[in-house]
């Protein structure tokens, strides 16, 4: 399983239709399951359907869109904070996707609008600085970077210029070390005391970092957030260990064409993708495990180099939360986001176990002191990190520390009971004694009187006490021997776990020393890479230096087993020292009571009577001497037995010292053996640097000879490119000229035709508005033809009324001629004119023959005056242009039309009603005159 926790947080989107309540749930293009919080689909198929490029993953958690702030930390963070705050161990969240899919909104939350109230919305950063103050008495500063552009700044500088973002804030270098990792140099470390004045600082840079605008999001942070918590926890007399927590605000991802980023924004942009796929080569070369690691890129980007030492998945608690929009637009966005996500998840650490150091504050140092030499040991060679052994030694630990933690507070307590009972059982034996004292005193000064029955009666009460006291199956006596030694094994168990405690820090400090020693070699080999042979020898000696300590400190610990069984038998001496005192008293006792029996003697009675009194007693005494005795034996038996299990124990650890000598020994053989093959490998890396150095000189002269011919190949390249070009040069000019002409030609022609056009415009025009005027004058020739004929009929008509006229008058004439004098002339010609009147106001009110005359003389005179003349020839071209109109008339009707619109013979042009008239005038003319 991966020791770097990869989840994948969805984020909400306004308008996403809720998810069905079927198990698999839809989120735009991607899908999770309701009981499967590891599952995660992601597909280009739309919201309703699963496109056939479905990928389906399994990560660490998946957050559906609607999982909180809090459920997000809980699962991811926390860990983090508590393997930095509990185990002593770095710990690192990264942040991961593209703009706005919910990235500092993960990591800040409402930082900026909540002040430090706790809400719902509070962001892993927040919620991590309350937990982490939860433990107190620890030294804790915080700082707040920002990697913008492959530059660091500090956003808690105080610097004037600082406060103007986007101004030109000095930027900062990252300084390694290799036993105090990478800081900041010049960078601000602002001590805070409290969760409230962490979360204060964290705030201000916030708002002093640079935000900017891309495409696709207005407020897209195109920079690298780094929030860095440092803890510093001291213990009297012994090195401060130090802890970093680290959260890093990753820019956005997206992809360059997407952004739309051009100019010095996809400058940004790939400064951005650089340093986020050196995150990825650096998270996965860590994941090998150490044989396999070959070179970590640290410092291809400024991000790694700053996180060298919070990194390493084997020693850093690591968690990946990767924001990803469910938008099917980013479909792609998100398959790439994810795909960074799963390259993750492959990674396989090689992290230690996790130990519980419960409350002993010592012990709790003790185990946060071995996690972080652990840490280091690890870091600087994985190879000689055994990690079996630390986890059974953490093990070890950790059942030790609840012992003595279990042990601190039972011994306590028993003896403090013990002795409040010893205490009570001294004063009472004392008063027991006092009473029994005054009593054979008395006894003693009465010799010849006879003991009185109360005294007699009070001393065998007393040592029937005493008795009792002393019997052997007195439980209380027993419950408190039991106690004593259970206090006495506890003591000394206490006291072997102090020795324990103290080959700990022993052992500690050798591995502080093999550190040390690890990180100078690791320093040496990276300095000597070139290395010879003699590097690997020191390596090899440093080596065997550090396992000769590793004896050293087995050494002491035999040592500190000595001192244990030290204290044993002192235990014992005391022991018996409390025997021989308890026998003494004994004794005091059977010469007081031999004392007492003599002052007896005289009342003989009373005195057998006391006598077998005191035999009893005695023999009572002698009892609780043989009790004495028993338990003496019993004890000197346990104080054996305690002896031999000590001995057994001792031979135990000096077999263990021995197994760790062989072991030792073994490793020896087994560093020797590695040395042997690191000094082949390095033979052979030498002989085959020497023979590539050797070939790469070849290749050398090679390309040097090389190069000397293309020189001078170029330069005839040279000479003959400014020939050819120089030739090009004037057939171009003289294209170009030739050109120029073309064009003034061409531009003349496009000028004639243009002329020409306009010309035929012209003439088609006027050779249709003559067709026209043709064909109207056609029509007018044909209706003056009818009017023609018209009056050609008149005139006819006309005719045929003057002969019939004449006719008349040559009768009148006859006439005349037989009545003359019959008439009178004058009334003859009255009658004439009247009659011609008549005929006028006939012909006045025929107003259609006036109308045809009228236009008969109009049609003439227009035919005469318009008619045009005969078109000029045409180019064939103009015709066709001009062709076909139907109203065209056809030439030789032009022709004929000539003809035919010739004007009039002026003696065509007479009215009829006036030729008559004439013809009448003519007629009264000729008659004889009225005188
Ligand atoms: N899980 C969520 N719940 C509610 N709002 C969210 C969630 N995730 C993102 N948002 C909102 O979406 C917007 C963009 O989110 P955020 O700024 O965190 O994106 P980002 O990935 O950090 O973008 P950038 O790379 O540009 O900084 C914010 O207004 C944020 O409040």
């Amino acid at each position: 399983m991966s020791s770097i926790r990869v989840a994948v947080r969805i984020r909400p989107l306004p308008d996403m239709p809720s998810p069905s309540k079927s198990n698999i749930q839809k989120h735009g293009c991607v899908s999770t399951l309701l009981d499967d919080e590891t599952f995660l689909q992601v597909s280009s198929g739309g919201s309703e359907t699963t496109g056939s490029d479905a990928d389906e993953q399994k990560y660490d958690y998946v957050f559906p869109p609607a999982s909180s702030q809090s459920n997000l930390y809980e699962n991811t963070a926390k860990r983090v904070v508590l393997a930095s705050r509990d185990y002593s161990r770095d710990g690192t969240i990264f942040f991961y996707g593209q703009t706005g899919a919910g990235k500092s909104y993960s990591c800040f939350g409402d930082i900026l609008k909540a002040g430090n109230a706790a809400t719902d919305e509070n962001g892993v950063v927040v919620r991590g600085i309350r937990e982490l103050f939860e433990e107190e008495g620890v030294q804790r500063s915080v700082s707040f970077y920002e990697i913008f552009k492959e530059r660091v700044y500090d956003l808690l500088a105080t610097t004037k210029a600082s406060k103007n973002v986007g101004a030109k804030i000095p930027s900062l270098n990252v300084r390694t070390h290799p036993t105090k990792g990478s800081w900041i140099e010049g960078a601000a470390e602002i001590n805070v005391d409290s969760a409230d004045a962490c979360i204060d600082a964290v705030r201000k840079g916030f708002k002093q970092r640079a935000i900017g605008s891309t495409a696709m999001n207005e407020q897209s942070s195109r920079s690298h957030g780094v929030v860095r918590l440092k803890n510093v926890r001291k213990t009297k007399g012994k090195t401060p260990i130090v802890t970093y927590l680290t959260f890093v605000d990753l820019a956005g991802s997206e992809r360059q064409t997407d952004a739309k980023t051009t100019g010095e924004r996809l400058k940004e942009a790939s400064s951005i993708n650089k340093s986020l796929s050196t995150l990825g080569s650096v998270i996965f070369a860590l994941g090998k495990p150490g044989n396999d690691r070959e070179h970590v890129p640290f410092r291809d980007s400024k991000l790694t180099l700053l996180l060298r030492n919070s990194l390493d998945p084997a020693t850093c608690e690591t968690c990946v939360v990767v924001n990803v929009s469910p938008c099917p637009k980013q479909y792609f966005e998100t398959t790439s986001t994810l795909k960074f996500a799963r390259r993750v998840k492959m990674i396989k650490g090689t992290a230690g176990g996790k130990f519980d150091a419960g409350p002993n504050p010592e012990v709790a140092d003790l185990v946060k002191e071995i996690g972080r030499l652990k840490m280091e040991l690890t870091n600087k060679n994985a190879e000689e990190a055994n990690t079996t052994t630390t986890v059974e030694k953490d093990l070890q630990i950790r059942q030790y520390a609840r012992r003595v933690e279990q042990l601190a507070s039972s011994t306590d307590e028993t003896f403090n009971r013990y002795r409040a009972k010893a205490m009570e059982d001294n004063y009472i034996a004392k008063l027991h004694n006092a009473t029994i004292k005054n009593l054979l005193l008395k006894l003693q000064n009465n010799l010849n009187q006879d003991p009185s029955e109360d005294d007699l009666a009070t001393l065998c009460e007393e040592i029937d006490i005493l008795r009792r006291k002393t019997e052997l199956p007195n439980p209380e006596i027993g419950y408190w021997r039991m106690k004593y030694e259970e206090s006495v094994s506890d003591n000394n168990e206490v006291k072997s776990l102090r020795a324990v405690n103290e080959n700990l820090v022993k052992e500690k400090q050798l591995l502080q020393q093999q550190a040390e020693t690890q990180q100078a070699l690791v320093a040496k080999n990276q300095a000597a890479s070139a290395s010879n042979e003699t590097a690997t020898a020191r390596e090899a000696e440093r080596q065997i230096k550090s396992l000769q300590d590793n004896v050293e400190s087995l050494e002491n610990k035999l040592d500190g087993t000595t001192k244990a069984n030290q204290t044993l038998s002192d235990n014992n001496a005391q022991l018996k020292s409390h025997l021989n005192a308890a026998t003494i008293q004994a004794a005091k006792i059977e010469h007081e009571m031999s004392q007492a029996s003599i002052s007896s003697l005289h009342d003989k009675k009373d005195l057998e009577d006391t006598k077998a009194q005191v035999t009893k007693y005695l023999a009572t005494i002698k009892m609780g001497k043989e009790l004495v005795a028993k338990l003496k034996h019993d004890h000197e038996e346990e104080m054996s037995q305690l002896q031999t299990e000590l001995f057994q124990q001792s031979e135990e650890l000096v077999r263990s010292k021995d197994e760790s000598d062989n072991d030792l020994k073994v490793k020896l053989a087994a560093a020797f053996k590695d040395n042997a093959v690191l000094v082949q490998r390095l033979k052979s890396i030498t002989e085959e640097r020497d023979s590539t150095r050797s070939q790469l000189e070849e290749a050398v002269t090679t390309i040097e000879s090389l190069e000397a011919d293309l020189s001078s190949a170029r330069k005839d390249v040279e000479t003959e490119m400014m020939e050819r070009e120089a030739g090009h040069k004037k057939r171009t000019n003289e294209l170009e000229a030739e050109n120029a002409r073309a064009y003034e030609r061409a531009d003349k022609w496009e000028r004639i035709a243009e002329e020409n056009t306009s010309k035929v415009q012209t003439l088609t025009q006027e050779v249709k508005r003559l067709n026209k005027k043709r064909s109207d004058d056609a029509f007018e020739l044909e209706n003056l033809q009818e009017d023609m004929d018209t009056m050609t009929s008149n005139v006819k008509f006309l005719q045929g009324e003057n002969q019939e006229l004449e006719e008349i008058i040559s009768r009148l004439e006859n006439m005349q001629g037989l009545d003359a004098g019959m008439s009178d002339p004058l009334e003859q010609q009255r009658e004439f004119e009247e009659e011609e009147e008549e005929e006028e106001e006939e012909e006045e009110t025929n107003p259609e023959d006036l109308l045809m005359e009228q236009r008969a003389r109009q049609v003439l005179e227009e035919a005469t005056l318009n008619l045009p003349p005969s078109p000029p020839p045409m180019e064939t071209s103009v015709y066709e242009d001009a062709m076909p109109d139907e109203n065209v008339i056809p030439d030789e009707n032009i022709e004929s039309g000539g003809s035919a619109s010739s004007p009039p013979s002026a003696s065509k042009q007479f009215s009829p009603v006036v030729e008559r008239r004439q013809t009448r005038r003519s007629v009264l003319g000729a008659l004889p005159d009225n005188e």
